[in-house]
C-alpha cells in the first residue's frame, strides 16, 4: 500500500553568518527513505521532534513534493495524482481540520459524503458504526467550533473514514486529548487496526499508543530510518532485560548470585532484590531464590518502551546498528 524508495525532501533554510548576514542552507527533512508497507498493517512511524516523519506523511498524501526518489501510495504517485488518491486515503492530522467550522458536525458528515460521492447507503452504514464506537451523539448538533479538542478529533477521525480509505493516515492522533477521549481514539484505531481492512500509519509521541496499536514500529532521525521492527526487537537490539524483583522474609547475609541473572538492586533492609533476567528464565531465577530464602512476594517486571526509546533517540543516527528488517 505504501512504497518508499529513496524519498528525499530538502528545505532551503537562511542561517546566520554573522552579526547581520545570513546565507541558504538546504537541509534535509527526509534523507533517503526506503518504506514498504503492506495491506491491512498498522504501522507507528515514530522520531524525535524534528526527524521528518510530518514531512514524510504530508509526501506520501501529495501534499508536499519530493525533492528525489520514488513513492507509491495505493500504487498512486501521490502528487501528480492527488486527487485520485483522495478518494483512497483518510488524513488526520491532529493540527487540522478537515470539518467545517461552522456547521454541526452531522452537515460536515453530509457534505463529505456528497465531495466524495459515496453512496448514501454505505455512508449510511459507517456513520453509524463510527457513532457507536466514537460516541457522537452527543455533540452531533453542534457547530464544529464549539467542539471540545477531544470531540473535535472523533469528529475528525470518522470524517476521514466516511469514504472508507484503504490507508489512513495519522499524524498525532491522540496529542492533547484528555485520558477518556484518549482511550476511546486509541480503542477505535485499534480496532479499526484489528479488522486488517484498512492500513494505518500513524506518527506519536505518546507511547502508550505505541504499545497499545503499533505491532511495527518504524523510527527515524534526521530523516533516516534508524529502526524497522517490532517493540519486541527494539527491547532485543538495545537488550532490555525483563526483571524479578523478590520480596524476602528476612535478609540473606549475602544477596545470592544466580547463573544467567544479573543482580540489579539490593533495598537498603535487605528484604528486596531486583534481578535482571539474562540468559535465564523466570522459572530458574524463582527456583534458584526459593532454594536459599524464604520469599514473601515474587513479580516479573516487563521492559519499559519509555527507557528503550529514550535510549533510541539519544543514540546519534550514525552509530546505529542497521535497522532490523521489517515485514517485507
Ligand atoms: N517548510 C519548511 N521549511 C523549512 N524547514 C522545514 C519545513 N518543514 C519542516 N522543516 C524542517 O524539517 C525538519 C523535519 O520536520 P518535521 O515537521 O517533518 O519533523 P517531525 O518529525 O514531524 O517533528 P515533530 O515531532 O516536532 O512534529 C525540521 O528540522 C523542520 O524544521
Amino acid at each position: 500500500m505504501i512504497q518508499a524508495r529513496g524519498l528525499r525532501k530538502e528545505f532551503t533554510v537562511r542561517v546566520k553568518a554573522g552579526r547581520l548576514r545570513r546565507h541558504k542552507q538546504i537541509r534535509a527533512a527526509v534523507d533517503g527513505l526506503d518504506l514498504r508497507v503492506e495491506r491491512g498493517e498498522t504501522v507507528g512511524y515514530i522520531g524525535p521532534n524534528g526527524a521528518g516523519k510530518s514531512t514524510t506523511l504530508k509526501m506520501l498524501t501529495g501534499v508536499l513534493t519530493p525533492s528525489a526518489g520514488e513513492v507509491r501510495v495505493c500504487g498512486l504517485r501521490p502528487v501528480a495524482q492527488r486527487t485520485r488518491l483522495a478518494l483512497r486515503i483518510g488524513v488526520v492530522f491532529g493540527q487540522r481540520s478537515q470539518l467545517w467550522w461552522d456547521l454541526p458536525l452531522r452537515d460536515s458528515f453530509d457534505l463529505l459524503r456528497h465531495v466524495y460521492r459515496v453512496p448514501a447507503a454505505e455512508h449510511a452504514a459507517r456513520l453509524r458504526h463510527c457513532r457507536a464506537l466514537l460516541d457522537l451523539d452527543d455533540f452531533l448538533d453542534v457547530p464544529v467550533r464549539q467542539l471540545s479538542l477531544g470531540q473535535r478529533m472523533r469528529g475528525e477521525l470518522t470524517a476521514a473514514l466516511l469514504h472508507g480509505p484503504e490507508v489512513l493516515f495519522l499524524d498525532e492522533p491522540t496529542i492533547g486529548l484528555d485520558v477518556v477521549s484518549r482511550q476511546a481514539v486509541r480503542g477505535f484505531l485499534d480496532e479499526l487496526g484489528r479488522t486488517g481492512d484498512t492500513t494505518l500509519m500513524l506518527t506519536t509521541h505518546d507511547l502508550a499508543d505505541i504499545e497499545r496499536l503499533c505491532p511495527r514500529l518504524v523510527v527515524i532521525d534526521h530523516g533516516r530510518v534508524v529502526h524497522d521492527g517490532s517493540i519486541a526487537d527494539l527491547h532485543e537490539r538495545y537488550g532490555s532485560r525483563r526483571l524479578v524483583v523478590a520480596e524476602l522474609d528476612a535478609p540473606l547475609p549475602h544477596p545470592p548470585t544466580l547463573p544467567g541473572a544479573l543482580l540489579r538492586e539490593v533495598a537498603a533492609d535487605g528484604r528486596r532484590l531486583v534481578y535482571a533476567l539474562e540468559s535465564a528464565g523466570v522459572a530458574q531465577v524463582v527456583s534458584g531464590l526459593a532454594g536459599l530464602a524464604s520469599l514473601r512476594d515474587l513479580s516479573v517486571v516487563e521492559p519499559d518502551i519509555e527507557e528503550v526509546v529514550t535510549r533510541l533517540y539519544r543514540t546519534p543516527p550514525e552509530t546505529t546498528a542497521p535497522a532490523v528488517a521489517g515485514t517485507g
